[in-house]
């Protein structure tokens, strides 16, 4: 079992990664904003600058919603250049930079302004930005955009505080004197768990108890996704689901979710239960499956509600209606406040120059002041009624207010047989008080642990779904030793969808090639969780004394008790941990997969999936020319429509990458490449493939800049470009990857992210009838002994096209 000084020695650590975690944050933020020009915070994606209003409505909650759009007055494009804006980020409209700098504005004015005109983003499209400004309710002055503005992406540490305060709380519960004794004992501590101590490696986890009987309510769940639902049932504690690419992870979550909610002969009474996700996407993704389930014979739908703020949960009909603040909005006083939204549209589009009759002139001195007057007036009307009394009062008093508004809230909880949220914000003030049977965790290998332990204090039992060979969270802060090898300060990082806030979200697309001085070991390292611990000890890590003890075997148990060690990095997740310390029996893997031509998934599931992954029948044979809207074909589209894997060499071709700035420390492209891409899109879409059926992945953001800039004029929004970590979790028939390296000089060896497995193992399986990928062997297969092999694979198994004669 693990000692208490190892648990002590684990919390230091998790504590001081997320310090590292938190200053990276602010100093990267810091740096930025105060030092850069407008064009370098554009380059870098934190900032769209020169834009006007388009429109303002007032949305959930009264609060308002500000469409930000390119004007044609400032740029020869509508179109956003790429950029990190994602929904959920926080952002700030302030004054476009120019023209701040002219007006000379003082600066305390400027920073009342900024902070008034903070909020979060709504809506992304690739022509308008919709921010949603914070406290509608709030007694400072209005919000007053500038007619010729920008939005800047801002540092989030509210997620990083909520994980640290999560650790406090289960360190005080668990090692009672941990913060120093009198004062400790005032602050909360939640009641110590078998489950808490299973996953500290406290205790053994405990024996299954096995159900006899267990009726399925999906009859098409393959015989691995009956298996997970069953282990997940029967353990008492914890559950790890590792769905690889396409295997049903989400079908087999529902199941789970099912039997947990009904009363069957397994469960006599029905169970409480928290959903969450790494990220809002994640659990609108099994609300929205939710919302299809056919009505039960018998008894009433399982009530459930989604926590979250409206403008990060996705614009989905169904998944909004389940909000708490829609559930609030659904009061006899609806009508009444839609009348006062209606008049705020009015107002606030007459405020920016966008109403009728206006002629996109705004009303000016007394008039504007005496509007604004009014909004805020309507605005609090709104916010009261949109917050819904149940006994129909309302009133102005903040403190009553807040107090029915708690009221309201409890009682719309209470009566939730399931709550959704983000792990973030499952810590938040409206599930303070509430406790669940068991927590589900989607996407936990996106997860940093702490932002897992938000949930779990809440729970008896827990199951995890997810994909180490995936990506793993983004971690912001690199370790002193790594940029000591590289020498390299980073200017731009990769990130996943993430927790709800900018935390992770800000990584989202940034690139750092931080895998440039990694060296093929440390690599192999990052990805085994258990090699992870021990292969690479950073210099700053307490060792500890006592290693992995050997316990007596049991029947069909593995013997060997791995003890809690702190991690090495945040990249080492709970998911990770559980396996490097409990072994195969916390985990069940789903082995079928429902996405891929069975030639696309041949090499990911030999090389990352002990060639355990299957095809479905239904999808291993199926190819382009399947597709219903392609019809009669030339021989020539045929043999493009009928080829899986399409392998263009890049090789001897000299289409050398090129690095993006000054330094050698920017983003990478390849602008031969980028032609190549095209053609082949170009192929592709006059042999019927439409552009919304096809994807374009690559690990680079300026790589994604370039193809953007190239193929939407020609082939417009629908064709999707992006990095490896924007496309995890997503699918299209048709997917092209541009690896970009290709070394001028052929010792130089230098291939970056592409030595991550598991970011090339998300771009390989997300293409369901054909995979092209463009790159040169060259120089990629002297990258690592993964890559080699890739390419041995793409030369014997893909239709192989030499760039160059092509
Ligand atoms: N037992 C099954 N029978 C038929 N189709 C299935 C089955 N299980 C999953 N699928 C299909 O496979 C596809 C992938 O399923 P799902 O979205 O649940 O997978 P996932 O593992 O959550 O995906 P991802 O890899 O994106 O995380 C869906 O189209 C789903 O309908």
């Amino acid at each position: 079992m693990s000692s208490e000084t190892q648990l002590r020695i684990f919390f230091e650590r998790q504590h001081k990664l997320l310090q590292r975690e938190r200053e990276a944050e602010l100093e990267r933020y810091t740096l930025i904003l105060s030092s850069s020009s407008q064009k370098l915070l554009e380059q870098k994606g934190l900032a769209l600058g020169s834009l006007s209003v388009a429109n303002v409505t007032v949305g959930l909650g009264g609060r308002t919603l500000v469409e930000l759009e390119r004007s044609t007055a400032y740029h020869t494009s509508t179109l956003f250049p790429s950029h990190q804006f994602r929904p959920g980020d926080i952002a700030r409209i302030e004054e476009n930079a120019s023209t701040s700098a002219k007006k000379k504005i003082a600066k305390n004015t400027e920073e009342k302004q900024s902070r008034e005109n903070e909020g979060v983003v709504y809506k992304v499209t690739d022509t308008r930005i919709v921010i949603a400004l914070d406290s509608p309710d709030s007694n400072a002055e209005d919000a007053d955009i500038p007619e010729r503005c920008r939005v800047v992406r801002l540092a989030n540490t509210v997620t990083i505080d909520r994980m640290d305060e999560t650790l406090d709380q289960l360190e005080r519960a668990l090692l009672p004197a941990a913060d120093g004794a009198p004062e400790s004992k005032k602050k909360f501590s939640p009641p110590v768990t078998p489950l808490m101590r299973a996953l500290l490696g406290l205790s053994e986890i405990s024996e299954r108890t096995p159900i006899k009987d267990l009726t399925f309510f999906d009859k098409t769940l393959n015989p691995s996704q009956k298996d997970a639902v069953r282990f997940a049932l029967e353990v008492p504690e914890v559950a790890c689901i590792h769905g690889p690419p396409g295997t049903g992870k989400t079908h087999t979550l529902i199941e789970i979710i099912r039997q947990l909610t009904t009363v069957t002969s397994v469960n006599p009474k029905p169970l409480r239960l928290l959903i969450c996700g790494a990220s809002n996407l994640s659990v609108d993704n099994i609300m929205e499956r939710l919302l299809t389930l056919p009505a039960p014979s018998k008894g009433d739908r399982v009530k459930f509600t989604r926590i979250g703020h409206p403008a990060r949960v996705m614009a989905h009909e169904g998944v909004l209606d389940a909000t708490l603040e829609a559930k609030s909005y659904r009061s006899d006083q609806a009508a009444l406040a839609r009348d006062v939204k209606n008049e705020l549209d009015i107002m606030l589009n007459t405020l920016s120059g966008k109403g009728k009759g206006s002629k996109g002139k705004r009303p000016k001195g007394a008039e504007r002041k005496k509007m604004w007057e009014e909004v805020r007036s309507l605005r609090k009307e709104s916010a009261n009624f949109l917050k819904h009394v149940p006994n129909g009062l309302l009133t102005t008093d903040p403190c009553r207010y807040r107090q029915r508004e708690g009221q309201v809230v409890q009682a719309v909880l209470k009566e939730s047989q399931i709550v959704l949220a983000t792990c973030h914000s499952a810590g938040g003030r409206q599930l303070r008080y509430e406790n669940f049977d068991v927590v589900i965790i989607d996407e936990a290998t996106q997860a940093f642990e702490a932002v897992c332990w938000i949930p779990i204090l809440k729970a008896k039992k827990l199951i995890l779904a997810g994909d180490p060979k995936q990506l793993p969270p983004t971690v912001l802060a690199v370790s002193k030793r790594k940029k000591k090898d590289s020498k390299v300060v980073p200017k731009v990082v990769q990130a996943p969808k993430a927790p709800e806030t900018s935390v992770v979200d800000v990584l989202r697309n940034l690139d750092i090639d931080e895998s440039e001085s990694d060296d093929e070991e440390e690599l192999e390292a990052k990805e085994d969780p258990i090699f992870a611990e021990t292969a690479d000890v950073d210099d700053e890590r307490p060792l500890i004394e006592e290693e992995a003890k050997e316990i007596p075997a049991k029947k069909g148990v593995s013997n060997k008790l791995v003890l809690i060690k702190p991690p090495r990095s945040l990249e080492t997740t709970l998911f990770d941990r559980l396996l490097a310390m409990h072994g195969p029996r916390v985990k069940r893997m789903l082995n079928v997969q429902y996405r891929m031509h069975k030639r696309i998934v041949t090499f990911p599931s030999r090389k990352m999936y002990d060639s355990k992954l299957q095809s479905h029948p239904s999808v291993s044979n199926r190819l382009l020319r399947d597709l219903s809207n392609i019809t009669a074909t030339a021989d020539d589209d045929d043999e493009i429509l009928s080829t899986p894997v399409v392998f263009f060499d890049t090789a001897g071709c000299e289409y050398f990458e090129r690095t993006e700035g000054d330094t050698d420390e920017g983003s990478k492209c390849n602008e031969n490449e980028v032609t190549v891409v095209k053609n082949w899109v170009d192929d592709l879409i006059a042999a019927g493939v439409l552009p919304s059926q096809i994807a374009i992945i690559t690990p680079y953001q300026a790589q994604v800049t370039l193809l953007t800039s190239l193929l939407r004029p020609i082939h417009g929004l629908e064709i999707e470009i992006g990095t490896v970590d924007s496309m995890q979790g997503r699918e299209k028939d048709a997917v092209i990857i541009s690896l970009v390296r290709s070394n001028d000089k052929p010792m130089k060896r230098s291939v970056g992210f592409l030595k991550d497995k598991r970011r090339l193992n998300v771009a390989m399986t997300r293409a369901k009838r054909h995979l092209c990928v463009v790159g040169d062997s060259s120089t990629v297969q002297h990258g690592s002994g993964y890559l080699k092999s890739w390419m041995t694979w793409l030369e014997n198994n893909a239709d192989v096209r030499y760039a160059g004669l092509e």
